[in-house]
């Protein structure tokens, strides 16, 4: 059978702080075209891991190769363009309350045009935003308005929406589901699979939601005392034989995990 390479390849990533080791020494590869989900309790680094992959926090050992190329070696300007292929839905949304609704979806694709002397017209950026809010679910008309006007459910759309603009390669999700009621939390899980099928991207998620990881997820990995202590498919994840994932996936107190309350 022949293996592709990785989309994303991580080897011996290591990240602490002062004397707190938060990750150490993370192997994980992404394969294209496949979602994987990253669970892990409160603190136990998942957002450190993407923001190192991001470049949004310095590694302090290790490699991230993007389509076979360490990120972490390549200068700056070659790195911002690779990240650049990345699109991100964060947590919160992260939207611009200064900025209508459209103006945000756009955002990047304004910033990227920028900085590549190829910026779209704001016509041309409109029309797009229109159109990755339709692919949401949403209504073009909605452009218009200031993402205070909007509930949680909708601002989720809208951030990604915002993701999907630039029709990046790699998608991170950063607990999509986090505040949404159990429906909204589902439909916005519909949105990401088709998103990511229709691009063909590679995602990876960082989730507390079994429901969603289980949803989203092809692969699912998972962090404990600063290493990958499984992986396997997500559909697995409530049944992986892993005492430590079952504790946690089940949500069950008593386990060989031990809550750590001073992090
Ligand atoms: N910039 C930073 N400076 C110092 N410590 C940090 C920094 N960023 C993260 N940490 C620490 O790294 C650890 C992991 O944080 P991280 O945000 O990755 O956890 P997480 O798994 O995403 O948690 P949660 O599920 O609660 O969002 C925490 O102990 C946090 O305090």
């Amino acid at each position: 059978m022949i293996q592709s390479t990785p989309k994303i390849r991580i080897r011996g990533l290591c990240k602490a702080f002062g004397p707190k080791i938060v990750l150490d020494g993370i192997d994980l590869d992404v394969m294209p075209g496949t979602s994987m989900v990253i669970i892990g309790g409160s603190g136990s680094g998942k957002s450190v891991l993407l923001r190192c992959i991001l470049g949004l926090i310095p590694a302090d050992a290790g490699t991230i190769e993007i389509d076979g190329v360490n990120v972490l070696t390549l200068p700056p300007r070659r790195r911002e363009e690779v990240i650049e292929t990345i699109g991100m839905l964060f947590q919160n949304g992260a939207l611009f309350d200064s900025l209508s609704v459209w103006e945000n979806v756009a955002f990047g694709l304004l910033a990227a045009g920028r900085r590549h002397g190829r910026r779209p017209s704001r016509a041309e950026a409109r029309a797009t935003a229109g159109r990755m809010l339709e692919q949401v679910g949403l209504d073009p008309s909605v452009g218009a308005l200031s993402p205070a006007e909007l509930s949680g459910g909708m601002q989720k759309r809208v951030g990604l929406a915002r993701a999907i603009a630039g029709q990046p390669d790699i998608l991170f999700f950063d607990e999509p589901t986090t505040g949404l009621d159990p429906i909204m939390g589902a439909v916005i899980d519909g949105l990401i699979v088709d998103c990511v099928r229709k691009l063909g991207s590679t995602a990876i998620a960082i989730t507390h939601d079994m429901a969603s990881a289980q949803r989203i997820g092809d692969q699912a990995a998972m962090l404990y005392k600063g290493k990958l202590i499984w992986q396997g498919p997500a559909a697995s994840l409530l049944n992986s034989g892993n005492p430590m994932v079952d504790q946690f996936t089940h949500g069950r107190r008593e386990g060989p995990i031990s809550m750590e309350l001073r992090r």
